[in-house]
């Protein structure tokens, strides 16, 4: 059962349900008209504007308390867009349900929403909060010293829980006197004799920097908002030290381990979601792992930040950050896992992430070699002593099929054990039917999701809810740029004319084609060829994006660049890869989807698209995410640049328009460009002649289906996700009729296993002459010679 579900069975979901219907009648207004309500006299100073009809807060982003009020609305509210001068939030049951679990009150959200906000809150607003975070965060799922407790400070709530059956069977009572005896036999702990939280200083001192820099700055809202900064900062920073220090008494049960997915099913259908914590300090079972940050280590205010919402209280909560790419996620990973100091797993999406963790693991931390496995199909290795860090991917997890004795041992070694922490890459993979099994059979203590973008064009984000945990943190891309912890990037969609011949066939087409037309067309590679030529001359390292492999292979040979996918050997890869970091003359490279997620990239500053998956945002952002972390970014006006090339009047604009609506939200402005100044003076432009023109439409008949269908390249090898993220289903194909098959199809599309790799190669080339990138002939004729 859903989240969602689990709430509307509750009294309170009912009774708001019937506030917003009667609400919405009284009022009969249009969406975001907020005439109904009065402006409060100080609203000038007061950033935000709540719309009850949709539970949407806007915020006047050039507020001088726009800051704060951010921090405090990241953690109560979904961020829905964040251009430069509006910001959009929405309420809803999980994002209150992520406040609560980072210890907000209700009391607190509809307090400080009521300071920010120009209007009174609506009445569906506060009994919305009311409603949804009530009961959230009241009952804690606990393992301590190794047992399960089920815990809260308030013992009513236990004691109706107990009156359920599921939960009444659940619990571990050692004698009849006190089961007997009911609650009055529940173990007391108090909070105040936990150890404090303990990790890096450097974490718990956010906490009151933080809330000195909101003091000031609430200032802007005169003597009232100066009363309000002490309780804007306990809400905006609750994990200070004073909060961790609470003395309240906690009360608790155990639980049989057996019941525990049976009791918080059932908790969460009785309306008390439950929170899941770690007290790592405490768990003398579990060996300790001798792990901790290099001296030199520093980590940045936002890691700081998002690592400080895990670890509030002195315990791990499980749950998700959200940070863009090249932000540094690895190093908030590994942060938390010196932080827990207990055994570790973790899954990434391919094997070159398994190998980037394991590097990154020993570059910010003590970690010695034999202390960090990992298993991919090439390497099946095991921590030496009690603890250790596993790295692996998802795939080799899942791969429960085919596998040899030796995966099958080590299956066994992971799935037997107890982890303290199990950290989840590109966490939005996991809903996944057949990861989230996966990640359901590993025991573990704290899970830990990281991820650029929380969005899947299936419904099954929220699923991560119930997975992993809440959202804990997501920071604002904008605001890291600014800040030159990732580069400021121009983007644009370029418009590319149809030529008259290709646009013809485009629209007689009604099959699998019509992308590869849209794609081909004769302005489109005349853009691509003028973009490359202006960005390598201003110094720029540029990748050229294409799903389609056919567009792919033809656009690098006729522009005479190197290029790579999914059939391109590894040896190749490294050679092309390497030419492109080192050799100032090598300064494009063309990149199939097997870049999106198994290659190792080195830095760019400029991207071209010119297929890509139809409306995949992920993907999109994936892709912006590749030029963030250019190192010369801190250069001053230095700008990286993201084209994405469209084909003008086709379904292309369409998918296109949605691919980049996840970066719009985050802020982007993508730049739409007709013309591109100073094209049409460039004399070298390929297929200028109708002749040209036409030898290539016929190419385009005579291309392979599965290589001119886009998304279809294949695997980047075994345990790597490239063939698992084509097999998602991202977006629409657009339908293909069997026409297709029997005019165009060359018979081809023969099965892809690893033995055929080299055969598909020859194949290729007997139907475009492959035109070797000079590097590599003048390497090969220096074997030859040698
Ligand atoms: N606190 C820090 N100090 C110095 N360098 C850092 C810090 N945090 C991250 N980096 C560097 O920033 C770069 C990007 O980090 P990382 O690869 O973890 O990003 P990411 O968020 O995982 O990106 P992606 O989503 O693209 O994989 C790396 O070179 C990393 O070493």
């Amino acid at each position: 059962m859903s989240h969602e579900e689990d709430n509307d069975v509750t009294p309170q979901a009912d009774s708001w349900n019937a506030t917003a219907v009667s609400s919405a009648d009284d009022h009969q207004r249009h969406p975001h008209d907020l005439s109904f309500s009065s402006l409060k006299i100080d609203h000038a100073s007061r950033p935000l504007w709540i719309d009850p009809n949709d539970k949407l807060i806007i915020l006047e982003a050039f507020s001088p308390i726009a800051e704060q009020a951010q921090d405090f609305l990241t953690a109560i509210a979904e961020p829905v867009t964040r251009p430069a001068i509006m910001h959009e939030y929405r309420l809803t049951d999980h994002s209150l349900y992520a406040a609560a679990s980072v210890g907000l009150q209700t009391e607190d959200i509809i307090d400080v929403l009521s300071r920010l906000s120009k209007i009174p809150i609506p009445d569906e607003i506060v009994s919305y909060i009311k409603s949804r975070t009530a009961n959230h965060g009241k009952v804690k799922l606990v393992l301590k010293h190794n047992k399960y407790f089920l815990e809260s400070t308030y013992p009513d709530i236990l004691q109706r829980l107990l009156k359920d059956a599921v939960v009444r069977e659940a619990r571990v009572v050692q004698t009849q006197d006190q089961k007997a005896s009911g609650m009055s036999k529940l173990k007391i702990f108090t909070t105040s004799t936990m150890s404090t939280v303990s990790m890096n200083d450097r974490l718990v001192t956010a906490g009151p920097r933080a809330a000195a820099q909101v003091g000031n700055r609430v200032k802007g809202l005169g003597e009232a908002g100066k009363a309000d900064a002490k309780l804007f900062t306990s809400v905006v920073d609750v994990e200070t030290d004073e909060i961790d220090e609470a003395d309240d008494q906690t009360y608790s049960f155990q639980i049989k381990d057996s019941l525990k997915e049976d009791v918080k099913k059932r908790c969460n259908e009785l309306g008390y979601p439950m929170l899941e914590e770690y007290d790592f300090k405490n768990d003398k079972l579990n060996a300790d792992l001798d792990i901790d940050l290099k001296p030199a280590t520093l980590i940045r205010p936002y890691q700081e930040a998002s690592l400080s919402k895990m670890f509030g209280n002195g315990r791990a909560r499980s749950g998700i950050i959200v940070l863009p790419c090249g932000a540094g996620k690895t190093l908030v990973g590994v942060t938390a896992a010196c932080t827990i100091k207990k055994s570790c797993l973790v899954l990434c999406t391919s094997t070159v992430s398994v190998m980037q963790w394991k590097q990154q693991f020993m570059q910010w931390s003590n970690v010695t070699d034999k202390q960090v496995a990992v298993f991919t199909s090439e390497r099946k290795e095991k921590f030496a002593g009690e603890s250790g860090i596993v790295i692996s991917t998802y795939s080799m997890m899942a791969n429960t099929r085919n596998q040899s004795q030796e995966s099958k041992r080590m299956m066994d070694f992971l799935t037997s054990r107890e982890w303290g922490f199990l950290l989840l890459d590109e966490v939005h993979v996991a809903p996944a039917q057949m990861f989230s099994r996966v990640v359901n059979t590993i025991k573990t203590h704290t899970k830990l999701g990281l991820t650029a973008t929380l969005v899947r064009e299936d419904d099954k984000i929220v699923d991560l809810n119930h997975m992993i945990g809440p959202k804990l943190y997501e920071a604002n891309w904008q605001d890291l740029a600014a800040q030159g912890h990732i580069s400021t990037v121009q983007c644009a969609e370029v418009r590319c004319k149809m030529t008259p011949e290709f646009y013809r066939h485009y629209l007689q087409e009604d099959t699998r084609k019509k992308p590869l037309l849209w794609c081909m067309n004769p302005t489109k590679i005349q853009t691509c060829q003028f973009l490359v030529k202006y960005h390598e001359e201003r110094g720029d390292k540029i990748i050229v994006f294409s799903d389609n492999v056919f567009a792919l292979e033809k656009y690098a040979i006729k522009l005479g660049k190197p290029f790579i996918h999914g059939r391109t050997s590894q040896t190749e890869r490294m050679l092309v890869l390497a030419e492109f970091r080192n050799n100032p003359k090598i300064n494009t490279i063309f990149l199939s989807k097997v870049g999106d997620t198994s290659i190792d990239l080195p830095e760019a500053t400029c991207l071209i698209q010119i297929s890509s998956h139809f409306g995949s945002r992920r993907q999109e952002a994936q892709r912006l995410g590749r030029i963030l972390r250019a190192k010369r970014r801190n250069d001053e006006g230095f700008n990286a640049f993201f084209y994405s090339l469209v084909s003008e009047d086709t379904e292309e604009m369409h998918y296109s328009t949605k691919r980049q609506q996840f970066l719009i939200d985050q802020g982007y402005a993508f730049k739409v460009i007709t013309h591109l100044e100073g094209i049409d003076e460039f004399t070298d432009l390929v297929y200028r002649t109708k002749e040209e023109q036409e030898k290539l439409l016929q190419d385009v008949y005579e291309a392979n289906e599965a290589d001119a269908e886009p998304g279809t390249d294949i695997r980047g090898g075994d345990g790597d996700l490239a063939g698992s993220v084509t097999s998602m289903h991202f977006g629409k194909p657009v339908a293909v009729a069997s026409k297709s098959q029997t005019t165009y199809s060359s018979a081809q599309s023969s099965s892809i296993g690893a033995g055929s790799v080299d055969g598909r190669v020859q194949q290729a080339s007997q139907q475009v002459p492959v035109e070797r990138h000079r590097v590599f002939v003048q390497r090969d004729k220096g074997k030859k010679r040698a």
